[in-house]
């Protein structure tokens, strides 16, 4: 059985089946033609399957162990499609910290639809516990989260989510199959935003869904086909082309991520730092267990709430700017930016400060990054 980081370069079909090219074509085309009435080729129509996307599907599933893969044209589009999986009256439990657009697409479109769901801690399995209906039919977190980067024992909620007949969909975007495989530990869906690190370098929007169901495997495929928010042929391709690095790309924002952890946790301008590498975060022994690596996100406050909007305005190489996982840092306000979607007092609730900063570590030097921190830090604090 190969190893991840041969996987990501040789995985699935690499290889172009026809001409033998060594990186798979960009099939730009919307359709196919047909051998005869009645009788088409593999390929019918791009909606249905191209094989530049179908490269990639074949990858994610090869990569996070599932049966299937599916490309969409955004993260949200894969969430949507695997939600519509559930019918009028079904009811989810959700992670209380889960990214502000995941939260805002299941109560202001899904819940008209008839979809009912309840927000919970789930680091408290207690908690999670009580939430169980009937009616439940699934759960859905991530781990590490967004923004917090808790960590949530994969294995212990699969077996509670089984228990109570309930799917356990997991967004591993954080993580990445590099150092997370949440199927291997009993997930039944694992979704990501192919934007972040699979892809790699900010240049592309993109979901991917895979699992380990052939039965689920057919219900999401006849959802993508049938909502149609599938991802085009250019771009199945640059997510193609970003995961050859992930290897590579992540531990490197892993080794970095560590000394800014190390740094911010010792500055005196800084109150509380959010990273499971941290030996006294909660979730660090946890995260020994259930992945390969810490990643490269951390969350963090200012002592002082008022000095957050000039400390984000005055960084030279770590660039203010939604998303993360590209190679370039970046740092973002979730109240005001990847989380005003939710509603102030349920962010605060799940702990998502005003004061709150988020950093997506990029491959740069890591000295450059801390010396950028530590002049945004003493400029505003003069
Ligand atoms: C954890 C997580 N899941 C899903 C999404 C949605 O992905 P996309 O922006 O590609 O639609 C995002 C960010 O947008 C995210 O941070
Ligand atoms: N304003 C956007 C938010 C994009 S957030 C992107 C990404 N998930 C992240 O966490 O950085 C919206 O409201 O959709």
């Amino acid at each position: 059985m190969p190893q991840l980081k041969t996987k990501v370069i040789h995985g699935a079909v690499s290889t172009d089946q026809v001409t033998g090219s060594v990186v798979t074509p960009i099939y730009q085309t919307s359709t196919f033609l047909q051998n005869g009435l009645g009788s088409p080729k593999e390929y019918e129509y791009t909606r249905l399957g191209n094989p530049t996307r179908h490269a990639l599907e074949a990858l994610i599933a090869e990569l996070e162990g599932g049966v299937r893969g599916f490309a969409f044209a955004s993260g949200m589009a894969g969430i949507h499609a695997v939600l519509s999986l559930f019918k009028p009256g079904d009811h989810l439990i959700l992670a209380d910290d889960i990214y502000g657009g995941t939260f805002r697409l299941v109560d202001e479109i899904l819940s008209k639809s008839g979809l009912t769901y309840d927000l919970v801690d789930f680091s408290d399995l207690s908690v999670l516990t009580e939430k169980f209906k009937p009616e439940t039919v699934a759960v859905y977190f991530e781990s590490p989260s967004n923004p917090l980067l808790k960590i949530h024992d994969i294995a212990q909620i699969v077996a509670l989510a089984k228990s109570h007949g309930a799917l356990t969909v997991v967004d591993n975007t954080f993580a990445t199959p590099y150092f997370q495989r949440p199927l291997e530990l009993g997930a039944d869906i694992v979704l990501h935003s192919g934007t972040k690190y699979l892809g790699g370098h900010s240049d592309v929007i993109s979901g991917l869904v895979t699992t380990n169901s052939e039965k689920l495997a057919d219900h999401i495929g006849f959802l993508q086909n049938s909502i149609g928010s599938v991802l085009g042929p250019n771009d199945s391709w640059l997510v193609l082309r970003g995961i050859k690095t992930l290897a590579l790309r992540m531990e490197a924002h892993a080794a970095n991520a560590k000394k800014l952890a190390l740094f911010l946790d010792a500055s005196p301008y800084v109150s509380k730092v959010y990273f499971p590498g941290l030996k006294q975060d909660p979730g660090h022994e946890l995260a020994k267990k259930q992945m390969d690596g810490f990643g490269g996100m951390i969350s963090f406050e200012l002592a002082d709430e008022s000095k957050v909007k000039p400390f984000v305005e005055s960084l030279k190489y770590i660039l203010l700017a939604e998303s993360l996982g590209g190679v370039e840092s970046l740092i973002e306000v979730p109240s005001v930016m990847t989380h005003a979607s939710v509603p102030k007092a349920l962010r605060e609730k799940a702990g998502i400060k005003d004061s709150l900063i988020r950093l997506s570590v990029g491959i740069e030097d890591a000295t450059d990054l801390i010396a950028d921190l530590s002049a945004a830090f003493e400029k505003v604090n003069a």
